[in-house]
């Protein structure tokens, strides 16, 4: 049983990713918390230095938690693509690195160009993971995972969402995470899965 979360208490949303805070914002509204921004905060970002989504979110929850004294809540994601051999998984977000900041078309690219290369067969089964780390000032902790099973698609479709939204789509639709509004895809994502499980455990 993990400690829960009071209506009206300040939550550290603990990332710098303005389509995760969104999101993550829009799926604690109806629980009365004060959303409190990484950046409004002006916390700097630690090195994701874990080989695992659970280690990452932990670095950064716990991190945001010591700097502020508020809860954090973090989430590490990202994309496993079976045939890359779950790439680029943990490092999802190092592929859109470029001198200039993050680049999600070439990083999309990049995804398509290897699973040709490797002379992948349709469909490109995937998934979008998230693990949501709750951190409390004290030192301790709560981890939420979630998943949504999926395919890669190319081209990409759809210019709504964030990141690698274009050319996921999940079991079940037809439509990519990037033709979805932010409803629709609050309603099935990786983030809403461990988010209810989230809710379950720490929210009223
Ligand atoms: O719903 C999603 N729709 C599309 N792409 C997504 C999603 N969720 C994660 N992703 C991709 C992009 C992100 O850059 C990377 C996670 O990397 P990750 O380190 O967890 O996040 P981040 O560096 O963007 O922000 P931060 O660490 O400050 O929370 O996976
Ligand atoms: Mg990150």
């Amino acid at each position: 049983m993990s400690r829960r979360l009071e209506r009206g208490t300040r939550l550290l949303v603990a990332t710098h990713n303005r389509g995760k805070l969104e999101e993550i914002a829009h799926l604690l509204e109806p629980y009365g918390v004060t959303v409190v921004g990484a950046a409004e905060m002006d916390l700097p970002e630690p090195e994701e230095t874990g080989t695992t989504f659970v280690e990452n979110a932990r670095i950064k929850a716990h991190a945001a938690a010591k700097a502020t004294g508020l809860p954090a809540l973090a989430d590490d994601s990202g994309i496993e693509v079976d045939a890359l051999g779950k790439a680029p998984g943990v490092y999802t977000a190092d592929w859109a690195e470029t001198p200039d900041g993050r680049d999600f078309t070439m990083a999309m690219e990049k995804t398509h160009a290897r699973l040709v290369e490797a002379g992948a067969a349709e469909p490109w089964t995937a998934r979008f993971c998230c693990t949501l780390v709750l951190a409390w000032p004290d030192g301790t902790d709560a981890v939420f995972p979630g998943v949504m099973e999926g395919r890669v698609v190319w081209p990409m479709r759809g210019d709504q969402g964030h990141g690698y939204d274009p050319i996921f789509q999940p079991e079940g639709h037809d439509l990519t995470f990037g033709e979805m509004d932010r409803w629709e895809k609050n309603k099935i994502s990786h983030r809403a899965d461990a988010f209810r499980k989230f809710v379950a455990g720490c929210l009223a």
